[in-house]
């Protein structure tokens, strides 16, 4: 078996699974079967020499190797190119993009200075799996130094379409660059049509099943939407410590009915549109209030970008209106947490919860919504309320689907949820769990390297041309 290489803008921990995260887990599981290695960001910021060399620690047969950013690095390319104009476009927030040429440039340095750092690590029957936008051009530039090893990325976020992402000066370069790959991985088919269509119809490319053919190269395009650690997270959620978190809760309510929210401060989570939809709900239901309990949890993300600053301020400021609107002496409508909780108080909290709310504006998959369901007390669950723009909706048809943008309809799914009966919410949360189970995340891993294991890296002998495909 292949020595199984990952690079990522941000690298887990390679021990404490429970705080870090299903991907993490479900990463660090595939490199210790792969006796693997994780490269990328150490999350540190420092100007000078030592910023510049690989920090490397093994454990368990898996290295995690690391280097640092400069701040210029951390300016131009994660906080500009990477979250100031990726991250908003491929959102379809081309409001809020800033196409600034500095910040591409700094972008294609930061790509060119990972790749150098990792080549040196390199072995040749390594199988390399790139991750994320921030990495779009990775491979491309590891190919230009003479990476001959198979490629494959997978992008977390949606793929925008076309007439979003034509809008970036540099479109083309960036997808030309995924034909470098031997195998690009989106969340869902939705990701992969619109990825498609730019293929088709801007870069003139062709296809033929799996396979597409542009700027003289070709790649395969699938969708593996990834999962959740499905059966470890449940029984997270009904160990004893995650019922104390659970039973301190309920206390703080007085056995209101709880609903919660988990999201990074970011735009795209359809925050202000949350809150205002919690306020018509106790417009429109004034027999809920006293009844139910709303806590949203977003702990700041991406602190020292604009957008990101100014969304805090209006959710600080809508808090501040709703809690002041309908607050009694004795009930707190709306309780806003703005730091980030552990994955076991958050199994907890999930269980306490009898409706998740889960309604970003877009998103590219959303494990909260999967954790969500997955904490549950299957003999008594709560209800997920899922946005129809999250691409997890497609798999999660179970939950209660809204449309983000419609307040009212959003308070009308909450107070459907809210006097739900036992046995619709049970049958509900069976076939939700039935398909977490069996897409989790394990799974997801699995499924795309093994298609990466056996994918051609260059283009075979006797391929068509283009026009030939086309045709
Ligand atoms: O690294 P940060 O800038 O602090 O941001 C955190 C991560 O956010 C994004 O997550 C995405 O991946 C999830 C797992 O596939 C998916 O469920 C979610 O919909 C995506 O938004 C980002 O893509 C990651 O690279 C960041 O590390
Ligand atoms: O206070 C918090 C908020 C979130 N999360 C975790 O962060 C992840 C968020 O992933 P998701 O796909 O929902 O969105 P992203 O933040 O990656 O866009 C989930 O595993 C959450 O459990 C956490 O551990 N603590």
């Amino acid at each position: 078996m292949s020595r199984l290489v990952v690079v990522s803008n941000r690298v887990g921990p390679l021990r404490g699974a429970t705080k870090a995260g299903g991907l993490a887990v479900a990463l660090a599981d595939a490199l210790r079967t792969r006796r693997g290695l994780w490269f990328g960001w150490s999350g540190e910021v420092r100007d000078g020499p030592q910023g510049h060399e690989v920090q490397a620690q093994s454990l368990g047969g898996v290295t995690r190797a690391v280097i640092d950013l400069t701040s210029t690095e951390h300016d131009d390319y994660y906080n500009g190119f990477a979250n100031r104009c990726l991250w908003p476009l491929f959102h379809f927030r081309l409001d809020l993009a800033t196409f600034d040429r500095r910040y591409y440039e700094g972008y294609q340095r930061a790509n060119q200075r990972f790749a150098q750092a990792l080549t040196p690590l390199l072995r040749d029957d390594d199988l390399i799996w790139v991750h994320d936008y921030h990495l779009l051009p990775f491979g491309e530039t590891l190919r230009d130094m003479g990476a001959r090893q198979r490629l494959g990325f997978f992008l977390h976020i949606p793929w925008p379409v076309r007439e979003i992402l034509t809008a970036l000066p540099h479109h083309e370069h960036l997808v030309r660059a995924l034909f470098s790959y031997d195998l690009v991985g989106f969340q869902t088919e939705a990701d992969l049509l619109r990825f498609q269509d730019y293929v088709l119809r801007e870069a003139g490319g062709s296809q033929r099943g799996n396979r597409l053919y542009a700027y003289g190269r070709s790649v395969i395009a699938q969708a593996y939407p990834i999962g959740i650690d499905t059966d470890q997270f449940a029984t997270l959620a009904a160990s004893d410590e995650a019922g104390h978190e659970a039973a301190k809760l309920k206390a703080a309510i007085f056995d209101r009915t709880q609903i919660v929210g988990v999201d990074r401060l970011d735009y795209t989570k359809g925050l202000p549109e949350r809150f205002q939809a919690y306020e018509k709900l106790l417009e429109l239901y004034p027999e809920a209030h006293g009844q139910v309990s709303f806590l949203q949890i977003a702990p700041t993300s991406r602190g020292e970008v604009q957008e990101y600053i100014d969304i805090r301020h209006q959710l600080d400021a809508l808090a501040g209106h709703i809690n002041g609107r309908f607050a009694q002496l004795d009930w707190t409508p709306l309780r806003y947490i703005n730091r980030a909780i552990t994955r076991r108080q958050l199994a907890g909290i999930y269980r306490a919860s009898r409706i998740g709310l889960v309604t970003p504006l877009r998103d590219g998959m959303n494990l909260v919504a999967k954790e969500y369901v997955a904490a549950q007390d299957p003999d008594n669950p709560g209800v997920l309320v899922l946005s129809r723009f999250a691409g997890s909706a497609k798999q999660m048809a179970a939950a209660l689907i809204v449309n983000p943008y419609d307040p009212v309809g959003v308070a009308e799914a909450i107070e459907t949820a809210r006097h739900m009966p036992l046995a619709q919410r049970r049958d509900r949360h069976r076939a939700l769990m039935h398909e977490l189970r069996r897409s989790d995340v394990a799974s997801w891993s699995q499924n795309f390297l093994t298609a990466l294991d056996h994918a051609v890296a260059a283009v075979p002998p006797g391929v068509p041309a283009i026009e030939e495909a086309a045709g």
